[in-house]
């Protein structure tokens, strides 16, 4: 058996067909959506994600505002970068682009983003937002795999959920997300402090993995009736000594789970369709 694709890519499209539709809605009451994104050097992988987020809102109608400073840049600076975009009635949300260089405070320049402009969702009031079960603007990934989920019909209410990885920016909002009320997901949140993982993964209707550590799901941890999400990108070094992304599930395990949501092509078209989506929103409550 060969496991269904949860295609990002194509749901990603659609989304941002629907966002074309709302963004002429609000150019016709005279706004138009900004976003915002912040670089700080010029990493190449950095780079080219700020170019797509650029192009995914040429493409949906929305403002791009580009702010960038050298690599040697201060806090002070970036401060004043993000003090100026707080003040920007054109910019509806903005972004950090990560990482940081070394020198630099990431936490400090997270909690200077104005709470409401949080086009990333990871302001510290906003995971708090999230964790009291209020409205505020949610963690891009996690948004975009519950939104992947959705539009596949995969069932959320009372399914099993082992969920890999408890980082901040997808593991521990993801799992408050899917133990909502209106998801209604049981979690169980796994970490390298897990004794049997395969067991959680194998008990599982749904297993997401976003623990960085490239191939950890492998065939033998799922079932025929496992939907399994990859959320690792990991920069690995390939035989012939080129650089190239991979995923933390296994090839293999595409030969015998139900469905995949697939690295490349699932949850990363996902997130930046999240992004564009909470500018709009922004927008939209003015
Ligand atoms: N402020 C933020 N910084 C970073 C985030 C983030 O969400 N906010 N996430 C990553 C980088 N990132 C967006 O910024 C990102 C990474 C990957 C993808 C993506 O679509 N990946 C492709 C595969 C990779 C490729 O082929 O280039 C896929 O999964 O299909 C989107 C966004 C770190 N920094």
């Amino acid at each position: 058996m060969t496991a269904i694709i949860l295609d990002g890519k194509a749901t990603a499209a659609k989304i941002k067909d629907e966002l074309r539709v709302r963004v002429k809605a609000l150019a016709e009451r005279g706004v138009t959506p900004g976003l915002g994104t912040v670089l700080v050097g010029a990493d190449p992988g950095s780079e080219a994600y700020v170019n797509g987020k650029h192009r995914d809102c040429a493409e949906v109608g929305i403002a791009s505002i580009r702010r960038e400073l050298p690599a040697d840049a201060t806090q002070q600076q970036l401060d004043d970068v993000l003090t100026e975009l707080n003040a920007d009635p054109g910019c509806h949300g903005y972004i950090v682009q990560l990482p940081l260089p070394g020198h630099l405070d990431t936490q400090r320049a997270l909690e200077m983003i104005d709470p409401d402009k949080d086009a990333d969702g990871l302001h510290p009031v906003n995971l708090g937002r999230l964790v009291l079960g209020y409205d505020g603007p949610l963690p891009c990934t996690p948004r975009g795999i519950v939104e992947l989920l959705r539009r596949y019909d995969v069932p959320l209410r009372g399914a099993n959920v082992a969920l890999v990885g408890r980082g901040n920016t997808v593991g521990r909002p993801l799992g408050l997300l899917l133990n909502r009320r209106s998801e209604n997901a049981t979690v169980t949140l796994c970490h390298t402090g897990t004794l049997d993982l395969a067991a959680h993964t194998r008990a599982a209707d749904i297993v997401i993995v976003a623990a960085g550590v490239p191939g950890l799901l492998t065939a033998d941890m799922v079932t025929p009736d496992t939907t399994v999400v990859d959320v690792g990108i990991t920069r690995v070094i390939g035989d012939d000594g080129k650089g190239r992304y991979t995923g933390d599930v296994d090839p293999e395990v595409a030969q015998v789970a139900a469905r995949l949501a697939p690295m490349p092509g699932g949850v990363g078209p996902m997130t930046r369709a999240m992004l564009l989506t909470n500018v709009v929103e922004r927008a939209e409550r003015g």
